[in-house]
């Protein structure tokens, strides 16, 4: 709703009240056509003061009115009646102004922002464009390219650039709303001629077309198949190219396109899922709301290579005190001048005083015995790690949290190391650990509520998407991985190439195809971890065993290229060539091809033609299929933890919302007939059994993905 009120005998007071963040629905619109209406009416009242309560402006539309019929004044008129008014409208800006916000803000006459304001138009990160005339006023505001880049990113720009790109009149410290108060006092009665953004002619640029391919060529490089960034830029395009009204008609069509669209609803599953995973809950009944955590002031890291590294950057980063600690001498002089290099760099870029002074580093475990936290995030070595966990043990403070930053191993057993099991949890960072947003907090059975509280909050604090999960061999993220990269293995046994592979899944929309990614991070990796397993050893690649190991299908086509040295990037050969050990551009690789060819041969395989829906198929429903078995499992509270992890740690395209929103969009029967019909086309691959609890959810018809957890809750009480 809005609140009315006359205040300094003459300015009409319009309070935007929805929280929490004043967003604009059916109600708060009535709210502004009628009060709008009233403060136009009344002679005594002679300009007008639209603001939001509670410190903040106005989230945009209500995103959760979109999955319902529409109802209520439309957007559109409301905001041209404001701009048509006879008296001068003036928009107090705090806390934020954000898509239809702003939209209403440049309707109105005059923008005052608090300092401490964001402003933006984030539909694009929704799917959708601002179709509001937010396409048509802003460039007409600030210019073509300025405009392009606002709305094609969603970013939201700070007051002080707000004044400077020109879309805000006056930026202050104070109260915004005496300050837009005083404001409207003192334009009342001037003529309004000029102040209406929707008359301004918008500046066109000398070399429009150059501009406009330019950037569309950019933009369409950067959406991986996301449509909304394109239809941005037509619309915007339709404002330096056609008259206001023709332009507005342009904004409506593209957005009508968008409204709809699968796109759209996965983006704004993404935004509800990821605020969602914020509420944790633990198969204990343990939850967010009744697990208070305990504050972290001095955290500290053990060992020094790239995870740890990246790690106590984003500790320092947070403001905490941070004790790095790394037994090897050399590794240890080595990480103080990458940690510091990184923390630079990274000061430089957020504007601000690097913190190196928040950092110190020691060779001596014992260094730690004062950390509220301990992240362990040394090899991946069971042995290791046991040893480090007894010594954190005896060595911490009573109430040290002990995390590890193991990706797949097991959290119970590190916590049996130690005398107070109930303080250790996982804290899976993905690399660069101060770069990417996703952290998997890991819960073993003894893990308490106040320790997964406590490195839920470090990980909000430190700017990450917390995901709560349980305690499995390779949690969410990669359990989930490892029946994908097993069917792309497959699938060059059967014919496909790297190229064919990973052309497919970035079609889909993957920034990087799986073959691509394993060259960037090393093939290496995976071998330690197979050889780990008893998989890998150099004389089962050859003979009738090659392929089958521990009764199931196995390629060894990771392994025989690593027992060749070629390791990817950093050797300069992998599943592709680079021009040198450390390149960076792929090219194909004809002796790959040959090896694959004779591989077939020694083998018996005969190459078939594989197109990429059957990569996609294959690929990404065993990792669907997987995801049931983790819900099924307890290990992820719902499809939404999955979601989140996999958009923010593993490059899922968001535009289609995640693995398991994904597999809702395409239709739960038709994954699972796919799955038995690989699964009866290949036997010897458990990963293609469909899992019960899909089975489960098709026989229940199918329910949306927002009443999976029912199934769920249904299915655990049953067992
Ligand atoms: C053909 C039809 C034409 C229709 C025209 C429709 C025009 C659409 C234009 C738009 O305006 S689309 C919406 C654009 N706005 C946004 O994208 C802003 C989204 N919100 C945010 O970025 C942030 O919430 C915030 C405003 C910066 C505040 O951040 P903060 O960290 O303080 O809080 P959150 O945890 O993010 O949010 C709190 C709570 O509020 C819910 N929420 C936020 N924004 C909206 C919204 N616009 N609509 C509905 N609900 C919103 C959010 O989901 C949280 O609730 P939850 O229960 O925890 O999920």
């Amino acid at each position: 709703m809005a609140q009315y009120s006359c205040v300094s005998g003459s300015v009409g007071l319009i309070t935007l009240k929805n929280p929490p963040v004043n967003a604009l629905s059916a109600a708060v619109r009535h709210g502004i056509v009628d009060t709008v209406k009233r403060a136009l009416s009344e002679p005594k009242v002679k300009s007008v003061v639209i603001c939001g309560q509670n410190g903040i402006f106005c989230g945009g539309a209500d995103i959760r009115e979109f999955a319902s019929d529409m109802s209520g004044p439309p957007l559109v008129p409301m905001i041209h009646a404001i701009e048509a008014a006879n008296k001068p409208v003036v928009a107090a800006i705090e806390g934020s102004a954000l898509g239809g916000g702003l939209e209403l803000a440049l309707g109105c006459h005059y923008r005052i922002a608090h300092s401490k304001a964001k402003l933006g138009l984030p539909e694009v990160t929704l799917g959708l464009l601002p179709a509001a005339g937010g396409t048509q006023r802003l460039p007409r505001l600030i210019g073509v390219p300025a405009a392009l880049n606002l709305i094609t990113t969603g970013r939201h720009v700070t007051a002080a650039e707000a004044l400077q790109l020109g879309v805000v009149d006056q930026v202050t410290d104070q109260n915004t709303v005496d300050a837009a108060v005083k404001f409207a006092l003192s334009v009342a009665g001037q003529s309004l001629d000029a102040r209406r953004i929707s008359t301004y002619p918008c500046p066109r640029p000398s070399d429009l077309d150059a501009l406009f391919d330019g950037v569309m060529q950019k933009v369409r490089q950067s959406a991986r198949g996301a449509i909304a960034p394109v239809a941005c830029v037509q619309a915007v395009r339709a404002a330096a190219t056609l008259p206001y009204t023709q332009g507005m008609e342009r904004e409506k069509e593209l957005m009508a396109t968008l409204f709809t669209s699968g796109q759209a609803r996965a983006l704004q599953y993404c935004f509800f899922a990821q605020r969602a995973v914020g509420r944790w809950s633990m198969p204990s009944g343990a939850r967010w709301d009744t697990s208070k955590p305990r504050p972290v002031h001095k955290a500290a890291v053990i060992g020094l290579g790239t995870m740890g590294r990246g790690i106590a950057v984003a500790l320092a980063q947070t403001g905490l005190s941070v004790v790095a600690v790394e037994t090897q001498e050399k590794q240890l002089m080595e990480a103080k001048q990458a940690v510091s290099g990184m923390l630079e760099r990274g000061a430089k870029r957020r504007g601000v005083a690097p913190a190196l002074d928040g950092i110190s580093y020691s060779g001596n475990i014992q260094a730690v015995a004062d950390a509220d936290l301990v992240i362990e995030a040394v090899f991946e070595d069971m042995t290791l790690k046991e040893k480090i966990f007894q010594q954190l043990s005896a060595v911490c403070k009573p109430g040290t949290f002990l995390c590890t930053n193991t990706s797949a191993l097991d959290v119970d057993h590190l916590a049996s190391q130690t005398r107070n099991p109930e303080l250790v949890v996982g804290m899976h960072f993905f690399a660069p650990a101060h770069v990417m947003k996703l952290l998997e907090v890991v819960y073993g059975t003894r893990s308490s509520p106040q320790a997964v509280a406590t490195a839920m909050q470090l990980g909000k604090k430190m700017g990450k998407v917390s995901v709560a999960v349980g305690n499995c061999r390779g949690f969410v993220g990669n359990r989930m991985l490892k029946p994908y990269l097993e069917q792309a293995f497959f699938l060059l046994e059967e014919g496909a190439t790297p190229e064919l592979v990973d052309r497919a899944l970035e079609e889909f929309g993957f920034a990087m195809g799986v073959f691509r990614v394993s060259d960037l991070s090393g093939l290496d990796v995976g071998w330690k971890v197979r050889k780990g397993d008893g998989l890998a050893e150099p004389e089962m690649a050859t003979g009738q065993s090659a392929r089958i190991r521990q009764g199931r299908r196995y390629s060894p086509l990771g392994d025989l290229l690593c027992e060749q040295g070629r390791y990817g990037q950093k050797t300069g050969q992998g599943w592709y060539q680079y021009d040198k050990p450390g390149g960076r551009v792929a090219r194909s690789d004809p002796w790959l091809h040959s090896f694959l060819e004779e591989y077939r041969a020694r083998h018996g395989l005969v190459a078939r033609r594989i197109d990429q829906q059957e990569v996609l198929e294959r690929c990404l429903y065993v990792l669907i299929n997987e995801g049931f078995h983790i819900l099924e499992d307890g290990i992820a509270a719902g499809p939404e933890d999955i979601d989140v992890i996999y958009v923010f740690g593993y490059g899922w395209p968001r535009h289609r919302g995640g693995p398991m929103f994904y597999a809702s969009m395409v239709g739960l029967a038709k994954v699972l007939e796919r799955l038995e019909h690989y699964h009866q086309a290949h036997p010897d691959v458990p990963y293609m059994q469909p899992c019960n609890l899909l089975r489960r959810l098709v026989a229940s018809g199918s329910p949306p993905i927002q009443r999976w957890r029912e199934v769920i809750k249904k299915l655990h009480s049953q067992l």
